[in-house]
């Protein structure tokens, strides 16, 4: 059979560049025609590494999005909400593999995660589902992590608190942040480098500047994020909620095919906290156990659950040195440790784990679906 024709939009984002070195390195590119599009350069070229020679197509062309048969796009929300329905009104069949938030919750698109979810994916692909939506990346990180205790019935509500990277805003959030930090330590650079220097002047110095930072160095985050935090994500819904606490509860739900009369949904929740990390989200679980399970048998369960997950001793030794952004960052390992009972009783288990937002939080399951979809 020939190669199917695969559309790739914001291939040169962040995300989309991620996605691109998975690709490359799963040799996806062998099994599929790709279509490169852009939507600030089409007739530019192609990226040096592409087998293809064809120039980059208009990505708000409907006619030349319609000759793909499948569509993969990181190019994110308003280039979703703008080609979208317009594309399928016209008729066009194909499958839409994309990482923004739009579509998910959906009743026509699937959120994937198919090392979690492969039984929903595999039941919307029978009903001739074409919609298959990148979930949420702290959602998709934490299920990776703790997915085995859902899916074995275990947990009757979980509460997530967030330690969500710079990332997660894009790659201007990145660059700020690190620019932030620049700007502090050149601030107290001279009292730093004198060891005899007080340090509750060092901290006077390094106050005063995040508090006096530019429109300019703040113009991504709002308000200083190098050595602070920001106790918000996403949009204000209402209610104290932002939207990325209603992703985790929503999002989770949906991946595990719950929340109809046969499967209620079960509750999560939690705070979600940007802080100064670059590329991984991290996350303290709390989950209230459907049954008393010794920790040995949570932590089996945990650790056969797929091939990425690592479960990390709950000593201060393997915590410092596996479970944090610096040791994950540029891996697709997801490890969980703290594991612990917590002094609420036996059925209340603690946990934190840590995931690379733009691998399992937003490129990998795109380019596995793809493959299912090539396979199927
Ligand atoms: N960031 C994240 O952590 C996550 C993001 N997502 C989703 O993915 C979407 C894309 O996010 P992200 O990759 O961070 O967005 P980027 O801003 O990095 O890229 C989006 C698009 O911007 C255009 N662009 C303009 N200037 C540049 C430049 N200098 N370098 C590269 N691209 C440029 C490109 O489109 P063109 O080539 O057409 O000009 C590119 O495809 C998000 O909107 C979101 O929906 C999902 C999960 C996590
Ligand atoms: N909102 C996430 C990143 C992201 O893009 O999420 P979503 O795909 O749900 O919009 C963060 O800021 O860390």
């Amino acid at each position: 059979m020939a190669n199917r024709r695969v559309g790739l939009v914001g291939w040169r984002g962040m995300v989309g560049s991620v996605l691109m070195q998975r690709m490359r390195e799963e040799g996806d590119f062998d099994c599929i025609d790709p279509v490169f599009f852009s939507t600030s350069n089409a007739g530019g070229q192609a990226p040096a590494w592409a087998k293809s020679s064809n120039p980059l197509l208009d990505a708000h062309d409907i006619d030349a999005l319609r000759s793909c048969d499948i569509i993969v796009t990181a190019q994110g929300g308003d280039y979703t909400t703008a080609v979208f329905d317009t594309l399928r009104a016209t008729g066009w069949t194909g499958h839409w593999i994309d990482a923004a938030s739009t579509l998910r919750m959906r009743d026509d698109c699937v959120i994937i995660l198919d090392p979690i979810n492969r039984p929903v994916i595999d039941a919307a692909i029978d009903k001739g589902g074409r919609n298959w939506i990148g979930g949420n990346c702290t959602v998709s990180c934490m299920l990776m992590g703790v997915g085995a205790l859902f899916k074995a019935g275990l947990v009757e509500w979980m509460t997530s608190m967030t330690y969500q990277a710079a990332s997660g805003g894009g790659a201007q959030h990145m660059r700020e942040l690190l620019t932030q930090f620049g700007t502090l330590h050149a601030e107290v650079g001279a009292l730093l480098a004198d060891p005899a220097s007080a340090i509750l002047d060092i901290d006077r110095g390094v106050i005063g500047k995040q508090r006096s930072l530019s429109a300019d160095e703040t113009r991504n985050f709002e308000v200083p994020l190098g050595g602070s935090l920001i106790p918000w994500i996403d949009k204000d819904l209402g209610g104290g909620v932002s939207r990325e606490e209603w992703k985790a509860g929503a999002e989770t739900n949906k991946i595990l095919g719950r929340g109809g009369p046969s499967a209620p949904a079960i509750p999560v929740d939690g705070l979600c906290v940007r802080i100064g990390a670059m590329r991984c989200h991290s996350q303290a679980l709390s989950l209230k156990l459907t049954r008393d399970v010794p920790l040995a048998e949570i932590e089996a369960m945990i650790a056969a659950d797929n091939a990425w997950v690592k479960v990390v001793p709950n000593t201060r030794e393997a915590s410092i040195r596996d479970l944090t952004p610096v040791a994950v960052t540029g891996t697709l390992t997801i490890p969980v440790g703290r594991l612990r009972k917590l002094a609420m009783g036996p059925q209340y288990l603690g946990a934190f784990t840590v995931g690379d937002q733009l691998l399992w939080g937003a490129a990998e399951p795109l380019r596995r679906m793809l493959r299912i979809l090539l396979n199927a």
